[in-house]
């Protein structure tokens, strides 16, 4: 579907508008994923710890990029599971069952990352500390 101009009329028109699908595209993985809102638990979990034992500047990047890997990772695969889901509906299809597996292998090499980054960065702390 076209406008008078030749557009296609759900395009974007401006930035804000683009936000503001953007946070709805949010909302939605948060609400469909239970994984997502997990990941944002842990998220919240890894800053209230990072300040806890106050970060130098160089942790702090390293776990703040591995916690928006694994967030935008998740966001991905959902993406993914709504297009398969889109695609196939009900059906069984070997295609789809990859498709789905490939992108929680996705999560799960962030997550493997982010785990590795947890304990070189807190593994030393809590050890000295407990
Ligand atoms: N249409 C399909 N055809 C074949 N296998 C499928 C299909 N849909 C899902 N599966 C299989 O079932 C698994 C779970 O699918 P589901 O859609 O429930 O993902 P999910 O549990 O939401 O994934 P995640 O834990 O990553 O959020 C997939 O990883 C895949 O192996």
């Amino acid at each position: 579907m076209k406008d008078k101009k030749g557009r296609r009329y759900y395009k974007n028109k401006n930035f804000k508008h683009s936000l503001k699908h953007a946070w709805n595209g949010l909302k939605t993985a948060v609400r469909a994923e239970r994984n997502m809102r997990t990941h944002i638990l842990f998220t919240g979990l890894v800053i209230l710890a990072g300040s806890f034992f106050q970060l130098r500047q160089i942790e702090w990047l390293w776990l703040l990029s591995a916690v928006f890997l694994v967030l935008i990772c998740e966001l991905v695969n959902t993406a993914i599971e709504t297009i398969v889901d889109l695609v196939v509906g009900d059906k069984l299809h070997p295609l789809a069952r990859d498709a789905k597996d490939i992108g929680a292998a996705v999560v799960i090499m962030a997550s493997l990352f982010a785990v590795i980054i947890g304990i070189v960065i807190f593994g030393p702390k809590l050890w000295n500390t407990f």
